[in-house]
């Protein structure tokens, strides 16, 4: 059976069914293996860190579960439906996807760019509703950019249009969000506050990083991504261990502990032994 609405969706028992799961799941690309035999559970209501060095898959695999690219092999189950039989509508409304190096067309609004994100959500011919308006101009506050709704895309700076791309996927209002990167050309204070906030949603949210201590402080659990494997999937402390890094990244990991907050932190070095730049 297919869903017919997000509420539908939304509706099934939270603690059986993942809201997101991947099984035997294999990508490729030009004749080359990206993915292998992944296997991967999202639960309902997690933001999970999804971790790993350059070129392992990362992207890639958020583009899978965006139902933007095919898997070769393996299945991708949306609240236990598969991904790929459902309408592209009914998925819009389901989930939001932004990309890692999207630009977004540079001839419009902000406002206007954000409402892109609510177009699974309009009637034909309809315009806009006021719940859309709502939805848009909530969607800039969150990001902090509520100043810049009638600005053109194009007069933005790289860290302003991140944040602008953000909110379009967060006006989008579906229940899954798939971020691809979100605090890249952010400054500090704009990637706590929106690692802050996207932890505030109350939706499921898997979301790429690099920073690993964004990743330990504001994701339930994270998965490591390795050649295109999973290596790990737990929650920080169980995988952001010494070893697994090691085995991800090359690089030697040292837990410290913050003097004022008491969390766990991680410093690294360069493994000597290892033959990464
Ligand atoms: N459209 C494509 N055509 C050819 N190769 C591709 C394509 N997309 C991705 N790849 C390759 O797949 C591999 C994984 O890329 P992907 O972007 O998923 O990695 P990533 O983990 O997100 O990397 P990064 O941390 O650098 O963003 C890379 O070797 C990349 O070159």
């Amino acid at each position: 059976m297919i869903f017919d609405s997000p509420a539908d969706l939304a509706a099934r028992p939270a603690d059986t069914i993942p809201h997101l799961a991947t099984h035997g799941l294999s990508c490729v690309i030009g004749g080359r293996t990206i993915l292998s035999g992944v296997d991967l559970e999202v639960r309902r209501g997690e933001v999970l860190g999804l971790i790993g060095a350059n070129g392992t898959g990362k992207s890639t695999l958020l583009r899978v579960l965006a139902g933007v690219r095919r898997p070769a092999a393996g299945s991708v189950r949306l609240a236990g439906e598969s991904l790929t039989a459902m309408r592209p509508r009914l998925r819009a409304r389901h989930l939001a996807f932004v990309a890692q190096e999207e630009t977004g067309p540079t001839d419009l609004l902000v406002g206007e760019m954000v409402g892109l994100g609510r177009v699974p959500h309009a009637r034909a011919w309809g315009g806009f509703e006021e719940r859309s308006r709502g939805a848009i101009r909530a969607a800039l506050d969150q990001v902090d950019l509520g100043y810049a709704i009638n600005q053109p895309l194009d007069r933005l700076s790289g860290g302003e249009r991140r944040r602008a791309l953000i909110a379009r996927g967060l006006a989008q209002e579906a229940p899954l969000l798939l971020l691809d990167e979100p605090t890249n050309h952010l400054d500090i204070g704009h990637q706590l506050a929106l690692m802050r906030r996207i932890r505030a949603l109350s939706r499921t949210v898997v979301v790429a990083l690099h920073d690993l201590d964004l990743a330990a402080t504001f994701c339930d659990r994270v998965a490591v991504l390795h050649d295109g494997a999973l290596l790990a999937c737990g929650e920080p402390d169980e995988v952001l261990t010494p070893s697994i890094l090691h085995d991800a990244f090359g690089v030697l990991a040292t837990r410290v502990t913050h003097p004022i907050t008491g969390r766990t932190h991680l410093l690294f070095s360069r493994d000597e032994r290892e033959p990464h730049p």
